[in-house]
């Protein structure tokens, strides 16, 4: 029999993909409109969750783990006490999050590992929110949080927490090429900012909101790569660029060794390549790998966070 000592429950949540965002105007709220399409991808963050006093998270991975806050500031920790807040529950929890989208890397990890904390936590607990409930609460621990939640493929507004499914059909092929280093998502909206008024570019006026390309869910709708390769765009792509150079040879390099095309992910830096089938994809993983990257070779889109098991 198990007890309540020893109950684990086990939740999974997949990192994302923007295969298309458009940043609108900066709100008095310190948040830009934007209209992005997401994809998750199976790179997942997998999350234990077991009875505990008080609240703690360990790590543990393939990735870099050296800038990670465990304390009270890390996403999951501000997931698993919003939840007991929110519910009135009295004790805490032990997290043990197996990590596998890089820190910072502009796939949204700390988004899943919050969401998967949600998930685990109102299981464990027995608060049993309904699922409404937990994506309102997902929606202020961050914005790209309530798409972890969903997965999928999804058009999110506002923030990019106002979700609408999308039709999808058949898998997406892709290699991801991670960097050594983070980039803070902040600095790469203020970088456009910047860039914006430089160049008195008021590209998104008050009365008119980003939206997403047709092009791109017509091609999310058909499981076409190559029309998805044409219209993938993100408008984070160039601030990040000139933040960090060196992405561009990545890009290069990748588009040079069979992609479809390549596209910063999110706020960078991790490189997002398409690739027209798993050959190609397999061929384009070895030519990165052989050039020194670290890569990995995911499929999207698949389901957002879940149960797994206790
Ligand atoms: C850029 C995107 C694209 O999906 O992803 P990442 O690169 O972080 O994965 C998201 O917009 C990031 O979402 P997320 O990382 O959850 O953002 P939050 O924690 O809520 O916000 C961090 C900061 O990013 C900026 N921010 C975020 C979302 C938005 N629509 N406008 C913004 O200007 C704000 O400066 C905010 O204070
Ligand atoms: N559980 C967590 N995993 C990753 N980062 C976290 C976590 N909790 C807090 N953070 C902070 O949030 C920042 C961005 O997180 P992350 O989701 O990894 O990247 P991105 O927003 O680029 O997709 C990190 O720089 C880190 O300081």
């Amino acid at each position: 029999m198990t007890t309540e000592a020893s109950r684990v429950v086990h939740a999974r949540a997949p990192g994302k993909i923007n295969v298309y965002l458009g940043v609108g105007a900066l709100g008095d709220d310190g948040y830009h409109e934007i209209a992005t399409a997401y994809q998750a991808v199976s790179l997942y963050e997998d999350v234990r969750a077991s009875d505990a006093p008080d609240f703690s998270v360990a790590f543990t991975g393939p990735v870099d783990l050296r800038e990670l806050e465990t304390d009270g500031s890390n996403l999951a920790i501000r997931a698993a006490t919003l939840l007991a807040r929110t519910t009135g529950y009295r004790r805490g929890v032990r997290l043990e999050i197996e990590k596998n989208v890089p820190v910072a890397g502009g796939m949204g990890g700390g988004s899943a590992d919050a969401a998967a904390t949600l998930l685990a936590c109102d299981a464990l607990w027995g608060t049993d929110l309904s699922r409404e409930d937990l994506l309102e609460l997902a929606a202020t621990i961050g914005a790209d949080v309530p798409f972890a939640f969903t997965g999928g493929t999804a058009v999110g507004t506002g923030r990019g927490d106002q979700l609408s499914p999308a039709l999808a059909q058949g898998q997406f092929q892709w290699v991801l090429a991670f960097a050594a280093f983070g980039m803070s998502t902040p600095d790469v909206y203020r970088e456009l900012d910047l860039h914006r008024e430089r160049h008195a570019l008021d590209i998104f006026p008050a009365e008119t909101q980003p939206r997403v390309d047709p092009n791109v869910l017509q091609a999310l709708r058909a499981g076409d790569p190559h029309l998805l390769a044409e219209s993938l765009f993100n408008d984070l792509q160039a601030p990040a660029l000139h933040l960090e150079p060196r992405l561009a040879e990545v890009i290069e390099l990748g588009e040079e060794n069979g992609a479809l095309a390549g596209v910063v992910s999110g706020s960078g830096p991790t490189v997002a390549f398409l690739a027209a089938d798993l050959d190609s994809a397999l061929e384009l993983q070895i030519a990165l790998s052989a050039a020194r990257h670290t890569v990995a070779r995911v499929t999207g889109p698949v389901h957002g966070a879940r149960i797994l098991g206790e």
